[in-house]
């Protein structure tokens, strides 16, 4: 069983509008709701590929209660959320049909007690530490409340139980998420430059492996994933851009390398299949989805270039 944890688990909605315009008024043409937040995107994903998984992290209010119906629609998922006091947050993409263009609007979150976080704590330590679980995704922002050195917790407490950890944020939590030591980190471009300083994706990558974790891999856009791994070093590349809604492309290409890592597939393997999914990620409606017609499509023309470490 593979574990995510959404400490700002929240509902997303996106909207169509024919052309976004600033200081005008839209009218909407389609509108989604769905259960959102990285890391039950990724859940959402994985449970799609078959994999059984179990949701944890924070949900509250009524936006919480929703989520948590959205999650009992989407069979393989275990919805293991601990209930706060503030309301789970929602989410906006606003996706532009003329350009294809999306802009994204994402709330706080709700403010989490001290006591909800140990509450929080004492139950994931024992999660991980009990059996059968083969992998734990820690995915997202932080809500106000959570100590900004969360994730090293949970990233060293999975580590204490020998279960792989992927850590998946940004700004100070990942830079003191990367110390504790990750399995795999995977940042997008500018995650990684931030946590850095350097722009140019090779380096910057291994300048985060360099900070602690044993693996990175970059989600460089169109431009597919690069990582560098105790294995080797790979560039993984889709045939073309897909053209769509970006949004939760990064959470699919978790969602595969995840899956490739408990199937024990090889690391070209499952790079191809994190970029396929990215792929089929932005031709679907909402992130937490793929486009099964485009994956397929897509898996058997993704290039990987690179070589494994001398043994
Ligand atoms: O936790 P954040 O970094 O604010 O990201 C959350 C948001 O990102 C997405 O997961 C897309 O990656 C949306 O579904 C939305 O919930």
């Amino acid at each position: 069983m593979i574990v995510t944890v959404t400490l700002n688990a929240a509902l997303d909605l996106t909207y169509r509008v024919p052309s976004l315009t600033p200081h005008t008024t839209h009218r909407v043409t389609e509108v989604s709701e769905r259960a959102g937040g990285k890391g039950v995107n990724v859940a959402r994903v994985l449970a799609a590929l078959g994999h059984t998984v179990t949701v944890t992290g924070f949900a509250g209010g009524a936006t919480g209660r929703t989520l948590r119906e959205h999650l009992t629609r989407t069979s393989g998922l275990v919805d293991a959320l601990r209930p706060v006091e503030g309301a789970t947050r929602r989410t906006l993409a606003v996706v532009d049909a003329r350009t294809g263009d999306t802009t994204q609007l994402n709330e706080p979150g709700p403010s989490v007690s001290s006591a909800e976080w140990s509450g929080f704590l004492a139950a994931y330590e024992e999660l991980v530490g009990g059996s059968g679980v083969t992998a734990v995704a820690l995915c997202g922002s932080l809500p106000p409340g959570v100590p900004v050195g969360a994730y090293a917790l949970l990233v060293r407490a999975a580590r204490a139980a020998r279960v792989p950890v992927l850590l998946d944020t940004s700004g100070e939590p990942l830079r003191r998420g990367v110390a504790a030591r990750p399995d795999l980190v995977k940042p997008n471009a500018e995650e990684l430059a931030e946590l850095t300083g350097a722009h140019e994706p090779s380096r910057a990558t291994r300048d985060a492996r360099r900070r602690g974790a044993h693996a990175v891999v970059a989600s460089l856009g169109a431009e597919g994933l690069l990582a560098v791994t105790p294995e080797g070093t790979w560039r993984a590349t889709p045939p073309a851009a897909v053209r769509g809604n970006p949004t939760g492309a990064g959470d699919s290409a978790v969602a595969g390398l995840l899956s490739g890592l408990v199937e024990g597939l090889h690391w070209p393997d499952r790079l191809a299949r994190a970029v396929a999914l990215s792929a089929a990620t932005v031709a679907a409606p909402a992130a937490g989805e793929f486009d099964r017609s485009v994956y397929d499509d897509v898996l058997p023309k993704v290039t990987v270039s690179g070589k494994a470490s001398a043994a």
